[in-house]
C-alpha cells in the first residue's frame, strides 16, 4: 500500500491541482490483500484493478443498502411489493459481491491443485470441515464457503477502512495530535525504518488516536441487531419477544454523563486509562460485547495499528483540494457502517525513504 501511495505522491507532486488520493479506497484495497491472503493466500487485487474498484463500490452500496430503513418492516403486508425496491437492489449487488468472491475461490483451488506449496490457509479450513449432520452440515457447500469468504471480506474491509479515514481526518484537523503521533513514531520506530508488529505496545499514543476514533466513529455504529428471546423488563422498559434490539454505539461514545467534552477530538483522555475496546467497557464498544462480538478484534486492532502507523510514520499529510480544517465536510453516512459521507481526499509527501 505504501508503495501505492508513493507512487500517487509522484503523480501529484508538482501539480497546481492537488486534489489528494481518496485514502480509504487504498486502505480498502490493502486490507482485501491481506484477507486474500490469509483465507486464499493471494493477493487479489492493485489500484488500477477494474473488479477490486466494482467490489469497493459494490461493498459501499450493500452496507449503505442494508442499513436503509424499510417501510416493509413496518407494514409486513407490503412486503411482497418491496415499495423502495431495497431487496432487488440488495439481490442485485449481493449477487454481484458472492460471483467476485467465488471466482476468487474457484481460482484458488484451481492453482492448489497444481502447486506444489503445501502452505495452509482458511480456506483449507473449510474444506476440511467436517460437522455432525445434524444441527451442522456434514459439510459446506460450494455456496456456504462462498458466501462464508464474502461474509469475511465485508466484515473486515469497510471496516478498517473507515477508521483509517476518520483517524486521518481527526489528525489533520487537530494538528497538535497530528504533531503528538508523529513524534512518537519517530521515537519508538526510528527514522527511515517500518512500523513493525512489535512496535504496537510502544505506540501509546496511537493508540489513544484509534481509541478516540472509535469513540467518535464507530464504524458500525448500531452494532448487529439483536433479538429479544423473552419478554423483558429493563431500565422500566417492557421489551417484548422478539422485539429486534439495537444498541447504540455512537450514541454511548458522545454520552456527556461518560465522556468530558464529548464531541472534542481528545486521543490524550486514553492516556493512563485502563478503557479498552475488548468489551469489557461498556463505555467504548466499537466491537461490540458479549458472546457475538467482532470475531475479527485481535486481527482488526494489529491492523489498524500497522496501517495507520505506517500511513503516519512514511507520509506527511495535507488535506486536498481547496478544503481546510474549517470547511471540511465532517458529516456520515449512515448503513450498517457509517463512513465519511465526502470521502477524505489527502495529499502525501513522502517523509520517509524506500517506503518499499
Ligand atoms: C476496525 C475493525 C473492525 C471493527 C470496528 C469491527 C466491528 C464489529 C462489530 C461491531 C461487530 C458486531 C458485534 C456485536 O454486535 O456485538 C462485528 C462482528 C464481526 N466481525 Fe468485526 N470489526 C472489525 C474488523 C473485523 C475483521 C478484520 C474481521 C475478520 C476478518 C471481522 C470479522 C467479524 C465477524 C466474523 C463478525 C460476526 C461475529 C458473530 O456474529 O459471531 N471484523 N465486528
Amino acid at each position: 500500500m505504501l508503495g501505492w501511495i508513493e507512487d500517487e505522491a509522484s503523480k501529484i507532486r508538482g501539480e497546481s491541482n492537488r486534489n489528494g488520493i481518496h485514502v480509504a479506497r487504498f486502505v480498502f484495497l490493502l486490507s482485501l490483500n491481506l484477507l486474500g491472503n490469509l483465507m486464499l493466500s493471494q493477493d487479489l487485487f492493485d489500484p488500477n484493478s477494474k473488479e477490486g474498484s466494482e467490489f469497493f463500490l459494490v461493498i459501499l452500496r450493500l452496507m449503505s443498502l442494508s442499513g436503509t430503513g424499510n417501510i416493509a418492516d413496518y407494514f409486513p403486508w407490503l412486503k411482497w411489493l418491496d415499495p423502495q425496491g431495497l431487496k432487488r437492489k440488495m439481490n442485485k449487488d449481493l449477487g454481484k459481491a458472492i460471483e467476485i468472491a467465488s471466482k476468487f475461490v474457484k481460482q484458488r483451488m484451481e492453482d492448489k491443485k497444481l502447486s506444489e506449496n503445501n502452505k495452509r490457509d482458511f480456506l483449507d479450513l473449510l474444506l476440511e470441515f467436517e460437522g455432525n449432520g445434524k444441527d451442522e452440515p456434514a459439510k459446506l457447500s460450494d455456496q456456504n464457503l462462498n458466501v462464508f469468504i464474502l461474509e469475511l471480506f465485508m466484515a473486515g474491509s469497510e471496516t478498517t477502512s473507515s477508521t483509517v479515514e476518520w483517524a486521518l481526518t481527526e489528525l489533520l484537523c487537530n494538528l497538535e495530535s497530528m504533531v503528538k503521533v508523529k513524534a512518537e513514531l519517530s521515537r519508538v520506530v526510528g527514522p527511515n525504518k517500518r512500523v513493525e508488529e512489535s512496535d504496537i505496545e510502544n505506540l501509546h499514543y496511537l493508540n489513544a488516536v484509534i481509541k478516540e476514533t472509535f469513540r467518535l466513529h464507530p464504524p458500525i455504529p448500531f452494532l448487529v441487531p439483536r433479538r429479544a428471546m423473552r419478554d423483558t423488563e429493563f431500565m422500566g422498559y417492557h421489551i417484548p419477544q422478539n422485539t429486534q434490539v439495537f444498541v447504540n454505539a455512537w450514541a454511548i461514545g458522545k454520552d456527556p454523563e461518560v465522556w468530558d467534552d464529548p464531541l472534542s477530538f481528545k486521543p490524550e483522555r486514553f492516556i493512563g486509562s485502563k478503557i479498552d475496546y475488548k468489551g469489557q467497557n461498556f463505555e467504548l464498544i466499537p466491537f461490540g460485547a458479549g458472546r457475538r462480538m467482532c470475531a475479527g478484534v485481535a486481527l482488526g486492532e494489529r491492523v489498524l495499528h500497522l496501517v495507520l502507523g505506517s500511513l503516519l510514520h512514511h507520509f506527511d499529510w495535507e488535506l486536498g483540494g481547496n478544503v481546510t480544517k474549517e470547511t471540511i465536510d465532517m458529516r456520515d453516512i449512515l448503513g450498517v457502517t457509517m463512513r465519511k459521507l465526502e470521502p477524505l481526499l489527502a495529499v502525501p509527501k513522502m517523509c520517509l525513504k524506500s517506503a518499499g
